[in-house]
């Protein structure tokens, strides 16, 4: 493969758990060139100085407006908060360059209106709250079994220094699982909390229970009751290594997009 059919990444939070993974992959990955990073601090700088990664190429910027008017970018990779996040994907559709997505906290009125503007320009993308395989499968297979069991709650577990609760993961898995689930509100029709919080969020009728603990990395379980029978699915990732499959197959994807697509699993075969 030549340079020139490299697919040219900035990626936006560098020095963050997601965004630093995602630069390890880039590194390793012959058909992505590292073109930029953009961080809010750093300016200038070197990537491999910045992460203490030899052989990567590229500089910092903390204005993403200088980084996409002088360096040539194909896609945006954004793993920072829903703040930052929210504004780079504005400035990628403003500049034509194709967003790729792993920060979490975007609604379904924001994705549809980055969506519209995107369909208009023909310009592809995707924001996908997970890009592990084994969690898009177990939100896969949420769906189908919610069309049986309608009582279900979703519990999530992640590391103690995430932001937002509950996980985009279960607010996805929660939205497709109310695609086939006749609505329900669960548990005993006279219940009361004696501890507010106790029965978690509720999603449709559904509970969505948040774990936050050191030690764990992201994890999901949802829970299916019915007559004399539990399912359980469960997804586990132990390593942030188990997002980057993904992340390099969306990367590769929104190259032939010519619109925004929201979940991982509307682009995979
Ligand atoms: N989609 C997925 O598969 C997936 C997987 C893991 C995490 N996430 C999400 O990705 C996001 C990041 O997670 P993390 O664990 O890497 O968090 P983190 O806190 O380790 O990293 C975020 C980084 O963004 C940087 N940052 C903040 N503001 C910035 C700005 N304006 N410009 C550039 N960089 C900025 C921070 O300095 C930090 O280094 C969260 O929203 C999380 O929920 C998604
Ligand atoms: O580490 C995080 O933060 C994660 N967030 C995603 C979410 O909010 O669903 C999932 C993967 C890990």
């Amino acid at each position: 493969m030549t340079e020139k059919e490299q697919i040219r990444v900035v990626v936006s939070g560098p020095r963050g758990r997601m965004g630093s993974e995602t630069i390890r992959m880039i590194a390793q990955s012959p058909d992505l060139d590292l073109v930029a990073a953009i961080d809010h601090g750093h300016d200038g700088a070197r990537i491999e100085d910045l992460l203490g990664i030899t052989g990567l190429s590229g500089q910092v910027y903390t204005e993403i407006d200088a980084c996409f008017s002088q360096e040539d970018v194909d896609v945006l990779i954004d793993f920072t908060n829903p703040e930052a996040g929210k504004r780079n994907l504005q400035k990628a559709i403003d500049y034509g360059v194709r967003p790729v997505i792993g920060t979490s906290g975007f609604s379904n009125e924001e994705v549809e209106s980055y969506k519209q503007q995107m369909d208009e320009k023909k310009l592809g993308g995707i924001i996908a709250p997970n890009f592990a395989i084994g969690a898009v499968l177990v939100m896969k297979f949420s769906q189908m079994a919610a069309k049986y069991f309608p009582d279900a709650e979703i519990i999530e577990l992640h590391h103690d220094k995430k932001k937002d609760a509950p996980s985009g993961t279960a607010i996805k898995t929660a939205e497709l699982m109310a695609k086939s689930r006749q609505p329900k509100k669960q548990g005993a029709e006279d219940e009361k909390e004696t501890l507010v919080g106790a029965r978690g969020a509720d999603f449709d009728g559904m509970r969505i229970h948040s774990v936050r603990l050191p030690g764990l990395i992201a994890h999901q379980e949802v829970l299916f009751g019915g007559k004399g029978e539990l399912l359980t699915l469960r997804h586990d990732s132990m390593d942030r290594a188990s997002f980057m499959t993904g992340v390099h197959y969306a990367a590769k994807t929104v190259m032939d997009l010519d619109t925004l697509v929201y979940g991982l699993e509307n682009i995979l075969d």
